[in-house]
Protein backbone atom coordinates (compact mmCIF):
# COMPACT_ATOMS: atom_id res chain seq x y z
CA UNK A 1 0.00 0.00 0.00
CA UNK A 2 2.89 2.48 0.82
CA UNK A 3 3.44 2.75 -3.20
CA UNK A 4 0.12 4.29 -3.13
CA UNK A 5 -0.49 6.64 -0.38
CA UNK A 6 -3.64 8.21 0.26
CA UNK A 7 -5.21 8.96 -3.53
CA UNK A 8 -2.11 9.46 -5.59
CA UNK A 9 -3.12 6.92 -7.64
CA UNK A 10 -5.97 8.49 -8.88
CA UNK A 11 -4.08 11.37 -10.83
CA UNK A 12 -6.27 10.35 -14.22
CA UNK A 13 -9.70 10.04 -12.67
CA UNK A 14 -9.73 12.05 -9.74
CA UNK A 15 -13.16 11.20 -7.41
CA UNK A 16 -14.72 13.04 -4.69
CA UNK A 17 -14.50 9.97 -1.98
CA UNK A 18 -12.37 12.77 0.16
CA UNK A 19 -15.00 15.22 -0.49
CA UNK A 20 -17.77 13.85 0.62
CA UNK A 21 -19.97 15.35 3.65
CA UNK A 22 -22.20 13.02 5.25
CA UNK A 23 -25.46 13.79 7.44
CA UNK A 24 -24.52 11.85 10.44
CA UNK A 25 -27.72 12.20 11.81
CA UNK A 26 -29.43 11.26 9.16
CA UNK A 27 -27.23 7.97 8.43
CA UNK A 28 -28.99 4.61 7.65
CA UNK A 29 -27.52 0.87 7.59
CA UNK A 30 -26.59 0.88 3.95
CA UNK A 31 -25.26 4.07 4.07
CA UNK A 32 -23.03 3.42 6.97
CA UNK A 33 -21.98 0.15 4.12
CA UNK A 34 -21.71 3.06 1.49
CA UNK A 35 -19.08 4.99 4.05
CA UNK A 36 -17.17 0.96 4.92
CA UNK A 37 -17.10 0.79 1.19
CA UNK A 38 -15.93 4.15 0.60
CA UNK A 39 -12.90 3.81 3.82
CA UNK A 40 -12.69 0.38 2.08
CA UNK A 41 -11.16 2.09 -1.74
CA UNK A 42 -8.94 3.99 0.39
CA UNK A 43 -7.28 0.60 1.20
CA UNK A 44 -6.76 -0.23 -2.72
CA UNK A 45 -3.54 -2.36 -3.33
CA UNK A 46 -3.01 -1.42 -7.15
CA UNK A 47 -4.89 1.33 -8.82
CA UNK A 48 -8.19 -1.12 -10.10
CA UNK A 49 -8.23 1.19 -13.89
CA UNK A 50 -9.68 3.81 -15.50
CA UNK A 51 -12.65 1.81 -16.01
CA UNK A 52 -13.49 0.72 -12.39
CA UNK A 53 -12.53 3.95 -11.11
CA UNK A 54 -15.27 5.72 -13.56
CA UNK A 55 -17.81 2.90 -12.74
CA UNK A 56 -17.10 4.54 -8.47
CA UNK A 57 -16.71 7.60 -9.70
CA UNK A 58 -20.44 7.02 -11.28
CA UNK A 59 -22.00 5.24 -8.74
CA UNK A 60 -20.52 7.80 -6.14
CA UNK A 61 -22.16 10.92 -7.99
CA UNK A 62 -25.45 9.24 -8.11
CA UNK A 63 -25.75 7.92 -4.87
CA UNK A 64 -25.21 11.22 -3.54
CA UNK A 65 -26.41 13.32 -6.20
CA UNK A 66 -28.76 11.61 -7.87
CA UNK A 67 -29.12 11.68 -11.84
CA UNK A 68 -26.10 13.69 -13.84
CA UNK A 69 -26.78 17.44 -13.20
CA UNK A 70 -23.57 18.48 -14.87
CA UNK A 71 -23.50 20.30 -18.56
CA UNK A 72 -21.70 17.96 -20.73
CA UNK A 73 -18.27 19.12 -20.72
CA UNK A 74 -17.09 19.66 -24.38
CA UNK A 75 -15.40 16.83 -26.49
CA UNK A 76 -11.87 17.93 -26.44
CA UNK A 77 -12.01 17.94 -22.14
CA UNK A 78 -11.48 14.31 -22.37
CA UNK A 79 -11.47 13.33 -18.67
CA UNK A 80 -14.31 15.23 -17.80
CA UNK A 81 -16.27 14.20 -20.68
CA UNK A 82 -15.56 10.65 -19.62
CA UNK A 83 -16.76 11.40 -15.81
CA UNK A 84 -19.69 12.73 -17.44
CA UNK A 85 -20.43 10.49 -19.59
CA UNK A 86 -20.06 7.63 -17.30
CA UNK A 87 -22.88 9.16 -14.47
CA UNK A 88 -25.42 9.97 -17.41
CA UNK A 89 -25.29 6.46 -18.52
CA UNK A 90 -26.70 5.61 -14.83
CA UNK A 91 -29.97 7.20 -15.74
CA UNK A 92 -32.67 7.50 -13.37
CA UNK A 93 -31.13 4.76 -11.18
CA UNK A 94 -32.61 5.06 -7.82
CA UNK A 95 -30.03 6.73 -5.02
CA UNK A 96 -30.40 3.67 -2.82
CA UNK A 97 -29.70 1.32 -6.10
CA UNK A 98 -26.49 3.47 -6.72
CA UNK A 99 -25.61 3.61 -3.37
CA UNK A 100 -25.77 -0.98 -2.91
CA UNK A 101 -23.72 -1.20 -6.59
CA UNK A 102 -21.37 1.25 -4.97
CA UNK A 103 -20.63 -1.03 -2.09
CA UNK A 104 -20.91 -4.09 -4.30
CA UNK A 105 -18.46 -3.45 -6.56
CA UNK A 106 -15.78 -2.74 -3.90
CA UNK A 107 -16.57 -5.59 -2.71
CA UNK A 108 -15.40 -7.39 -5.92
CA UNK A 109 -12.41 -5.64 -5.90
CA UNK A 110 -11.65 -7.60 -2.34
CA UNK A 111 -8.49 -9.19 -3.88
CA UNK A 112 -6.71 -5.79 -4.20
CA UNK A 113 -8.27 -4.40 -0.87
CA UNK A 114 -6.06 -4.33 2.44
CA UNK A 115 -7.74 -6.67 4.53
CA UNK A 116 -9.20 -5.07 7.15
CA UNK A 117 -10.86 -5.55 10.80
CA UNK A 118 -14.43 -4.78 9.02
CA UNK A 119 -14.52 -7.60 6.94
CA UNK A 120 -14.93 -10.66 9.23
CA UNK A 121 -13.15 -14.11 7.69
CA UNK A 122 -15.13 -16.91 6.89
CA UNK A 123 -18.32 -15.01 6.71
CA UNK A 124 -17.75 -12.75 3.64
CA UNK A 125 -16.35 -13.71 0.43
CA UNK A 126 -16.34 -12.20 -2.80
CA UNK A 127 -14.99 -13.41 -6.31
CA UNK A 128 -12.81 -11.96 -8.65
CA UNK A 129 -11.50 -12.48 -11.82
CA UNK A 130 -14.84 -11.93 -13.69
CA UNK A 131 -14.83 -8.74 -16.48
CA UNK A 132 -18.59 -9.05 -17.10
CA UNK A 133 -20.24 -9.91 -13.62
CA UNK A 134 -19.65 -8.70 -9.91
CA UNK A 135 -20.14 -11.39 -7.51
CA UNK A 136 -20.26 -11.28 -4.12
CA UNK A 137 -21.18 -14.10 -1.22
CA UNK A 138 -22.18 -12.86 2.28
CA UNK A 139 -24.92 -13.62 4.54
CA UNK A 140 -25.94 -16.99 2.82
CA UNK A 141 -26.12 -15.24 -0.47
CA UNK A 142 -24.56 -15.78 -3.26
CA UNK A 143 -25.47 -12.30 -5.37
CA UNK A 144 -24.66 -12.36 -9.20
CA UNK A 145 -24.66 -8.98 -10.86
CA UNK A 146 -24.57 -8.65 -14.52
CA UNK A 147 -22.13 -5.91 -15.14
CA UNK A 148 -21.90 -3.96 -18.42
CA UNK A 149 -24.36 -1.22 -17.38
CA UNK A 150 -23.41 0.77 -20.64
CA UNK A 151 -24.57 -1.96 -22.73
CA UNK A 152 -27.91 -2.40 -20.81
CA UNK A 153 -26.32 -5.74 -19.43
CA UNK A 154 -26.26 -7.21 -22.96
CA UNK A 155 -24.94 -10.82 -22.81
CA UNK A 156 -21.89 -11.08 -24.55
CA UNK A 157 -19.69 -14.58 -25.07
CA UNK A 158 -17.70 -13.74 -22.73
CA UNK A 159 -20.96 -13.00 -19.64
CA UNK A 160 -22.37 -16.38 -20.94
CA UNK A 161 -19.43 -18.19 -20.26
CA UNK A 162 -18.61 -16.06 -16.58
CA UNK A 163 -22.28 -16.66 -15.77
CA UNK A 164 -21.98 -20.36 -16.22
CA UNK A 165 -18.82 -20.33 -14.33
CA UNK A 166 -20.47 -18.18 -11.32
CA UNK A 167 -23.51 -20.79 -11.23
CA UNK A 168 -21.37 -23.88 -10.83
CA UNK A 169 -19.12 -21.94 -8.32
CA UNK A 170 -22.13 -20.62 -6.34
CA UNK A 171 -24.17 -23.98 -6.46
CA UNK A 172 -20.75 -25.56 -4.43
CA UNK A 173 -20.30 -22.69 -1.81
CA UNK A 174 -21.59 -22.43 1.43
CA UNK A 175 -24.45 -20.08 0.49
CA UNK A 176 -28.27 -21.18 0.47
CA UNK A 177 -29.35 -18.84 -1.99
CA UNK A 178 -28.48 -17.57 -5.03
CA UNK A 179 -29.12 -13.69 -6.64
CA UNK A 180 -29.14 -12.92 -10.01
CA UNK A 181 -30.31 -8.81 -10.83
CA UNK A 182 -28.18 -6.10 -13.21
CA UNK A 183 -26.54 -3.19 -12.67
CA UNK A 184 -27.84 0.07 -13.63
CA UNK A 185 -30.74 1.14 -15.21
CA UNK A 186 -30.91 -2.25 -17.13
CA UNK A 187 -31.60 -6.05 -15.95
CA UNK A 188 -30.15 -7.16 -19.27
CA UNK A 189 -31.00 -6.27 -23.12
CA UNK A 190 -30.55 -9.53 -23.57
CA UNK A 191 -28.36 -11.40 -25.91
CA UNK A 192 -26.00 -9.11 -27.87
CA UNK A 193 -26.65 -7.90 -31.23
CA UNK A 194 -22.27 -7.79 -31.81
CA UNK A 195 -22.41 -11.56 -30.91
CA UNK A 196 -23.54 -11.97 -34.98
CA UNK A 197 -20.70 -9.99 -35.98
CA UNK A 198 -18.08 -12.35 -35.11
CA UNK A 199 -17.90 -14.82 -37.56
CA UNK A 200 -15.32 -17.85 -37.17
CA UNK A 201 -13.07 -18.87 -40.19
CA UNK A 202 -15.71 -21.81 -40.55
CA UNK A 203 -18.34 -19.22 -41.86
CA UNK A 204 -21.79 -18.40 -39.83
CA UNK A 205 -22.72 -22.00 -40.41
CA UNK A 206 -20.14 -22.57 -37.80
CA UNK A 207 -20.52 -19.71 -35.48
CA UNK A 208 -24.44 -21.31 -35.24
CA UNK A 209 -23.42 -24.58 -34.44
CA UNK A 210 -21.55 -23.24 -31.81
CA UNK A 211 -23.90 -20.69 -30.33
CA UNK A 212 -26.17 -23.45 -30.61
CA UNK A 213 -23.80 -25.30 -28.14
CA UNK A 214 -23.01 -22.77 -26.35
CA UNK A 215 -26.75 -21.64 -25.59
CA UNK A 216 -27.58 -25.27 -24.69
CA UNK A 217 -24.68 -25.21 -21.98
CA UNK A 218 -25.62 -21.71 -20.99
CA UNK A 219 -29.63 -22.93 -20.10
CA UNK A 220 -28.47 -26.27 -18.70
CA UNK A 221 -26.65 -24.42 -15.88
CA UNK A 222 -30.58 -22.88 -14.63
CA UNK A 223 -32.30 -26.15 -14.88
CA UNK A 224 -29.90 -27.80 -13.04
CA UNK A 225 -28.97 -25.23 -10.39
CA UNK A 226 -29.69 -27.07 -7.04
CA UNK A 227 -30.32 -24.02 -5.15
CA UNK A 228 -33.01 -21.48 -4.88
CA UNK A 229 -32.52 -19.23 -7.43
CA UNK A 230 -33.74 -16.01 -7.24
CA UNK A 231 -33.99 -12.97 -9.95
CA UNK A 232 -34.20 -9.28 -8.83
CA UNK A 233 -35.30 -7.36 -11.94
CA UNK A 234 -33.88 -4.58 -11.57
CA UNK A 235 -35.32 -2.52 -14.57
CA UNK A 236 -36.50 -3.73 -18.45
CA UNK A 237 -35.40 -7.10 -19.39
CA UNK A 238 -35.26 -8.33 -22.84
CA UNK A 239 -34.89 -11.89 -24.61
CA UNK A 240 -33.10 -14.30 -22.91
CA UNK A 241 -32.97 -12.46 -19.92
CA UNK A 242 -36.65 -13.11 -20.29
CA UNK A 243 -37.07 -16.45 -21.02
CA UNK A 244 -35.14 -18.09 -18.20
CA UNK A 245 -37.17 -16.18 -15.71
CA UNK A 246 -38.96 -19.37 -15.89
CA UNK A 247 -36.31 -21.73 -14.76
CA UNK A 248 -35.97 -19.42 -11.63
CA UNK A 249 -37.34 -20.14 -8.01
CA UNK A 250 -38.69 -16.42 -7.53
CA UNK A 251 -38.59 -13.58 -9.63
CA UNK A 252 -39.08 -9.87 -7.58
CA UNK A 253 -39.29 -7.04 -9.91
CA UNK A 254 -39.15 -3.13 -9.75
CA UNK A 255 -42.04 -1.32 -11.40
CA UNK A 256 -39.47 0.33 -13.50
CA UNK A 257 -38.80 -3.03 -14.95
CA UNK A 258 -40.83 -4.60 -18.78
CA UNK A 259 -40.49 -7.76 -19.98
CA UNK A 260 -39.89 -7.73 -23.59
CA UNK A 261 -39.10 -10.85 -25.96
CA UNK A 262 -39.24 -9.93 -29.93
CA UNK A 263 -38.19 -13.02 -31.00
CA UNK A 264 -40.19 -12.99 -34.31
CA UNK A 265 -38.87 -8.94 -34.78
CA UNK A 266 -35.71 -10.68 -35.01
CA UNK A 267 -36.36 -13.40 -36.91
CA UNK A 268 -35.32 -15.63 -34.15
CA UNK A 269 -37.80 -18.28 -32.00
CA UNK A 270 -38.16 -18.42 -28.32
CA UNK A 271 -35.24 -20.41 -26.03
CA UNK A 272 -34.77 -20.88 -22.46
CA UNK A 273 -37.29 -23.55 -22.14
CA UNK A 274 -39.77 -20.48 -22.77
CA UNK A 275 -42.00 -22.17 -25.28
CA UNK A 276 -42.38 -24.87 -22.49
CA UNK A 277 -42.31 -23.12 -18.98
CA UNK A 278 -44.37 -19.95 -20.38
CA UNK A 279 -46.70 -22.31 -21.69
CA UNK A 280 -47.18 -23.36 -18.18
CA UNK A 281 -46.64 -20.46 -16.24
CA UNK A 282 -49.27 -18.12 -18.70
CA UNK A 283 -51.02 -20.19 -20.41
CA UNK A 284 -50.93 -20.80 -24.48
CA UNK A 285 -52.50 -17.04 -25.45
CA UNK A 286 -50.90 -15.23 -23.19
CA UNK A 287 -47.25 -16.81 -23.99
CA UNK A 288 -48.08 -16.73 -27.46
CA UNK A 289 -48.46 -13.17 -27.25
CA UNK A 290 -45.44 -12.50 -25.55
CA UNK A 291 -43.58 -15.29 -27.62
CA UNK A 292 -45.01 -14.85 -31.04
CA UNK A 293 -46.25 -11.56 -31.50
CA UNK A 294 -43.31 -9.92 -28.90
CA UNK A 295 -45.66 -8.08 -26.41
CA UNK A 296 -44.14 -6.10 -23.88
CA UNK A 297 -45.01 -6.94 -20.53
CA UNK A 298 -45.43 -4.22 -17.70
CA UNK A 299 -43.91 -5.40 -14.28
CA UNK A 300 -47.61 -5.95 -13.24
CA UNK A 301 -48.94 -7.77 -16.04
CA UNK A 302 -45.92 -10.14 -15.80
CA UNK A 303 -46.61 -10.41 -12.15
CA UNK A 304 -50.49 -11.18 -12.85
CA UNK A 305 -49.40 -13.59 -15.47
CA UNK A 306 -47.44 -15.51 -13.12
CA UNK A 307 -43.86 -14.74 -14.59
CA UNK A 308 -42.99 -12.70 -11.67
CA UNK A 309 -43.52 -13.48 -8.03
CA UNK A 310 -44.03 -9.79 -6.56
CA UNK A 311 -43.55 -6.49 -7.59
CA UNK A 312 -41.97 -3.52 -5.66
CA UNK A 313 -41.75 0.46 -6.00
CA UNK A 314 -38.53 1.60 -7.52
CA UNK A 315 -37.97 3.50 -4.46
CA UNK A 316 -37.94 0.78 -1.88
CA UNK A 317 -37.25 -1.89 -4.55
CA UNK A 318 -33.98 -2.75 -3.20
CA UNK A 319 -34.37 -2.75 0.47
CA UNK A 320 -37.83 -4.43 0.12
CA UNK A 321 -36.15 -7.52 -1.82
CA UNK A 322 -32.97 -7.69 0.21
CA UNK A 323 -34.89 -7.88 3.66
CA UNK A 324 -36.69 -11.01 1.89
CA UNK A 325 -33.55 -12.47 1.02
CA UNK A 326 -31.70 -12.25 4.08
CA UNK A 327 -34.44 -13.78 6.07
CA UNK A 328 -34.74 -16.90 3.06
CA UNK A 329 -31.13 -16.88 3.65
CA UNK A 330 -31.27 -18.08 6.96
CA UNK A 331 -33.34 -20.95 6.62
CA UNK A 332 -32.18 -24.44 6.71
CA UNK A 333 -29.87 -24.85 3.85
CA UNK A 334 -30.22 -28.24 3.01
CA UNK A 335 -34.23 -28.22 3.35
CA UNK A 336 -33.95 -25.80 0.85
CA UNK A 337 -32.24 -27.79 -1.38
CA UNK A 338 -34.35 -30.78 -0.98
CA UNK A 339 -37.36 -28.79 -1.55
CA UNK A 340 -36.52 -27.18 -4.54
CA UNK A 341 -35.40 -30.64 -5.97
CA UNK A 342 -38.96 -32.17 -4.82
CA UNK A 343 -40.45 -29.40 -7.02
CA UNK A 344 -38.60 -29.31 -9.74
CA UNK A 345 -37.19 -33.04 -10.35
CA UNK A 346 -39.67 -34.40 -12.19
CA UNK A 347 -39.71 -31.41 -14.80
CA UNK A 348 -35.82 -31.72 -15.62
CA UNK A 349 -35.39 -34.27 -17.87
CA UNK A 350 -38.12 -32.43 -20.17
CA UNK A 351 -36.58 -29.64 -19.58
CA UNK A 352 -33.58 -30.76 -21.19
CA UNK A 353 -35.93 -31.90 -24.07
CA UNK A 354 -37.35 -28.65 -24.30
CA UNK A 355 -33.91 -26.58 -24.81
CA UNK A 356 -32.17 -29.16 -26.93
CA UNK A 357 -35.13 -28.89 -29.24
CA UNK A 358 -35.03 -24.88 -29.20
CA UNK A 359 -31.62 -24.28 -29.79
CA UNK A 360 -31.60 -26.76 -32.71
CA UNK A 361 -34.65 -24.76 -34.27
CA UNK A 362 -32.73 -21.38 -33.52
CA UNK A 363 -29.49 -22.31 -35.05
CA UNK A 364 -31.68 -22.53 -38.20
CA UNK A 365 -32.85 -19.39 -37.45
CA UNK A 366 -30.15 -17.79 -37.31
CA UNK A 367 -29.02 -18.35 -40.77
CA UNK A 368 -32.13 -17.57 -41.86
CA UNK A 369 -32.56 -13.73 -44.10
CA UNK A 370 -35.06 -12.83 -41.38
CA UNK A 371 -32.99 -12.89 -38.93
CA UNK A 372 -29.70 -11.64 -40.76
CA UNK A 373 -31.59 -8.43 -41.49
CA UNK A 374 -32.78 -8.08 -38.27
CA UNK A 375 -29.42 -8.41 -36.73
CA UNK A 376 -28.06 -5.96 -39.21
CA UNK A 377 -30.85 -3.22 -38.88
CA UNK A 378 -30.08 -2.99 -35.42
CA UNK A 379 -26.46 -2.66 -35.70
CA UNK A 380 -26.35 -0.14 -38.46
CA UNK A 381 -28.52 1.96 -36.69
CA UNK A 382 -26.13 1.71 -33.86
CA UNK A 383 -23.20 2.37 -36.28
CA UNK A 384 -21.81 -0.77 -35.23
CA UNK A 385 -21.55 -1.78 -39.21
C1 LIG B 1 -24.66 -16.73 -36.15
C2 LIG B 1 -25.31 -16.88 -34.85
C3 LIG B 1 -24.71 -16.18 -33.69
C4 LIG B 1 -25.65 -16.06 -32.55
C5 LIG B 1 -25.06 -15.92 -31.19
C6 LIG B 1 -26.15 -16.12 -30.19
C7 LIG B 1 -25.77 -16.69 -28.86
C8 LIG B 1 -26.95 -17.11 -28.03
C9 LIG B 1 -28.23 -16.36 -28.35
C10 LIG B 1 -29.37 -16.69 -27.42
C11 LIG B 1 -30.68 -16.17 -27.93
C12 LIG B 1 -31.03 -14.88 -27.32
C13 LIG B 1 -31.93 -14.06 -27.87
C14 LIG B 1 -32.22 -12.72 -27.33
O1 LIG B 1 -31.85 -12.31 -26.26
S1 LIG B 1 -33.14 -11.73 -28.36
C15 LIG B 1 -33.04 -10.11 -27.67
C16 LIG B 1 -31.83 -9.37 -28.16
N1 LIG B 1 -31.85 -8.02 -27.66
C17 LIG B 1 -32.39 -7.00 -28.32
O2 LIG B 1 -32.93 -7.14 -29.39
C18 LIG B 1 -32.27 -5.64 -27.68
C19 LIG B 1 -31.47 -4.71 -28.55
N2 LIG B 1 -31.32 -3.41 -27.89
C20 LIG B 1 -32.27 -2.46 -27.95
O3 LIG B 1 -33.30 -2.63 -28.53
C21 LIG B 1 -31.97 -1.20 -27.23
O4 LIG B 1 -30.59 -1.07 -27.09
C22 LIG B 1 -32.65 -1.12 -25.81
C23 LIG B 1 -34.18 -1.02 -26.00
C24 LIG B 1 -32.30 -2.35 -24.99
C25 LIG B 1 -32.16 0.14 -25.07
O5 LIG B 1 -32.40 1.28 -25.89
P1 LIG B 1 -31.81 2.73 -25.42
O6 LIG B 1 -32.14 3.65 -26.54
O7 LIG B 1 -32.28 3.03 -24.06
O8 LIG B 1 -30.25 2.50 -25.31
P2 LIG B 1 -29.21 2.23 -26.48
O9 LIG B 1 -29.87 1.47 -27.58
O10 LIG B 1 -28.53 3.50 -26.85
O11 LIG B 1 -28.20 1.23 -25.76
C26 LIG B 1 -27.03 1.69 -25.07
C27 LIG B 1 -25.84 0.95 -25.63
O12 LIG B 1 -26.03 -0.44 -25.41
C28 LIG B 1 -25.97 -1.16 -26.64
N3 LIG B 1 -26.88 -2.29 -26.55
C29 LIG B 1 -28.02 -2.37 -25.88
N4 LIG B 1 -28.57 -3.58 -26.02
C30 LIG B 1 -27.75 -4.28 -26.81
C31 LIG B 1 -27.80 -5.61 -27.32
N5 LIG B 1 -28.76 -6.47 -27.00
N6 LIG B 1 -26.80 -6.00 -28.11
C32 LIG B 1 -25.78 -5.18 -28.41
N7 LIG B 1 -25.68 -3.89 -27.96
C33 LIG B 1 -26.66 -3.47 -27.16
C34 LIG B 1 -26.39 -0.14 -27.68
O13 LIG B 1 -25.90 -0.52 -28.94
C35 LIG B 1 -25.72 1.12 -27.15
O14 LIG B 1 -24.35 1.00 -27.44
P3 LIG B 1 -23.50 2.30 -27.84
O15 LIG B 1 -23.57 3.22 -26.66
O16 LIG B 1 -22.14 1.78 -28.13
O17 LIG B 1 -24.21 2.85 -29.07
Amino acid sequence: MSDFPDFSYLQVISFPVVQLHMNRAAMTASQKDFENAMNQVKLLKKDPGNEVKLKLYALYKQATEGPCNMPKPGVFDLINKAKWDAWNTLGSLPKETARQNYVDLVSSLSSSLESSSQVEPGTDRKSTGYETLMVTSEGGITKITLNRPAKKNAINVEMYHEIMRALKAASKDDSSITVLTGNGDYYSSGNDLTNFTDIPPGGVEEKAKNSAILLREFVGCFIDFPKPLIAVVNGPAVGISVTILGLFDVVYASDRATFHTPFSHLGQSPEGCSSYTFLKIMGPAKATEMLVFGKKLTAGEACAQGLVTAVFPDSTFQKEVWTRLKAFAKLPPNAMRISKEVIRNREKEKLHAVNAEECSVLQERWLSDECMNAVVNFLSRKSKL
